[in-house]
């Protein structure tokens, strides 16, 4: 996770519309060498869509696209070779052994290869890179839902690519799947110069693997930044809990520091209970999203590279406001 400088994926003002329905709407953001660029979003915001035109699956109804410097509709083999995709799932090839089928696999990247990159991934090497080299000889069909994720991602890395597209990738993983996952894609990023773009509908997982977060919504990226970046931007939004003179309090605002000690100042001894819980992710997602949805911070523009929203919205909170909402 060492971003370049680079500039891999570059999108602006991207707009698909399927008959009448406009579902990407002025998309606009980067992604640079080295980057790990989540993308979230609710159902049908446009993650997949945005995605497969990256990828050169589907081809937009207007606005600029590059990947690896080049237009993803007119992209070539040579273009392709450069590109790795983890789909959500791929179910073929159960007989097939997992050496022979990643073999195979890499025999179509042989003429690709170039000065700096060798191509196709060393089949041996590649199987202990994503940890399946105990299972190297079983069958496709015999590997577990986790060991089958490892595969599919083996299989989007074998042709060694620049830029590597994973689509939920731990879609219905347990915990512990989930956690090995992520440590593989951890791996990944640091091992190289490889650019890794996913989606997901994990916050946890968007605030662990990625450097970026862009969120997408109805078709807009409504927030691009580091998940610390984006927290900044719903400033005040950790819960404050106390209890006085045994009734519960609890209040969201943007100083607690200053909050708790405005209490203090004012009830002394008579506050008890006090917790105080940051806004997490989650907190910061969902205030992104409903913040678009309500058009808070200035109606979403119609064009390019304007999409992201600069502005909080948001009420102020007084450090010393005392003012107290009784939850039960
Ligand atoms: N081939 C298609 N024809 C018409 N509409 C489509 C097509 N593919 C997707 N859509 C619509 O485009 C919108 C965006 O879909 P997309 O699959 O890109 O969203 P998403 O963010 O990936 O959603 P999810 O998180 O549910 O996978 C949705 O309203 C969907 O119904």
């Amino acid at each position: 996770m060492s971003p370049s400088g680079e500039t891999v994926i570059e999108v602006e003002g991207l707009r698909m519309r399927y008959g009448a329905n406009d579902v990407l709407r002025g998309v606009t953001f980067r992604a640079h060498q080295g980057e790990v660029l989540a993308m979230l979003g609710p159902n049908g915001a446009g993650k997949t869509t945005t995605i497969e035109i990256l990828e050169g699956f589907r081809m937009r109804s207007a606005g600029h696209v590059s990947v690896l410097g080049q237009d993803p509709a007119h992209g070539d083999e040579n273009w392709r070779s450069r590109i790795g995709i983890v789909l959500q799932s791929w179910r073929d090839h159960g007989k097939w052994r997992v050496r022979e089928l990643l073999a195979h696999l890499g025999t179509y990247y042989a003429g690709h290869s170039t000065e700096r990159v060798t191509r196709p991934w060393d089949a041996a090497e590649l199987i202990a890179l994503v940890g399946l080299g105990e299972h190297a000889d079983k069958q496709i069909r015999m590997l577990s839902g986790g060991q089958r994720r490892r595969l599919d991602v083996a299989i989007g890395m074998v042709g060694r690519p620049e830029l590597l597209f994973l689509d939920e990738p731990t879609a219905g993983f347990d915990p512990e799947a989930r956690h090995e996952f992520h440590d593989l894609i951890l791996g990944l990023a640091a091992a190289g110069d490889t650019t890794i773009m996913l989606t997901t509908h994990d916050l946890a997982e968007a605030d662990k693997l990625a450097d970026r977060i862009v969120i997408l919504n109805h078709g807009r990226i409504v927030a691009d930044g580091t998940a610390a970046e984006l927290a900044e931007q719903i400033v005040g939004e950790d819960e404050v809990r106390w209890t006085l003179d045994g009734q519960r309090y609890v209040r969201s605002v943007k100083d607690s520091t200053g909050f708790v000690r405005g209490l203090f100042e004012e009830h002394g001894t008579a506050v008890s209970g006090l917790a105080v819980r940051p806004s997490s992710l989650e907190d910061t997602y969902l205030a992104l999203v409903h913040r678009a949805e309500s058009g808070e911070g200035g109606p979403p523009p119609e064009d390019e590279d304007e999409a992201e929203d600069g502005g909080t919205g948001e009420n102020g909170d007084g450090a010393g406001d005392q003012a107290k909402e009784s939850v039960r």
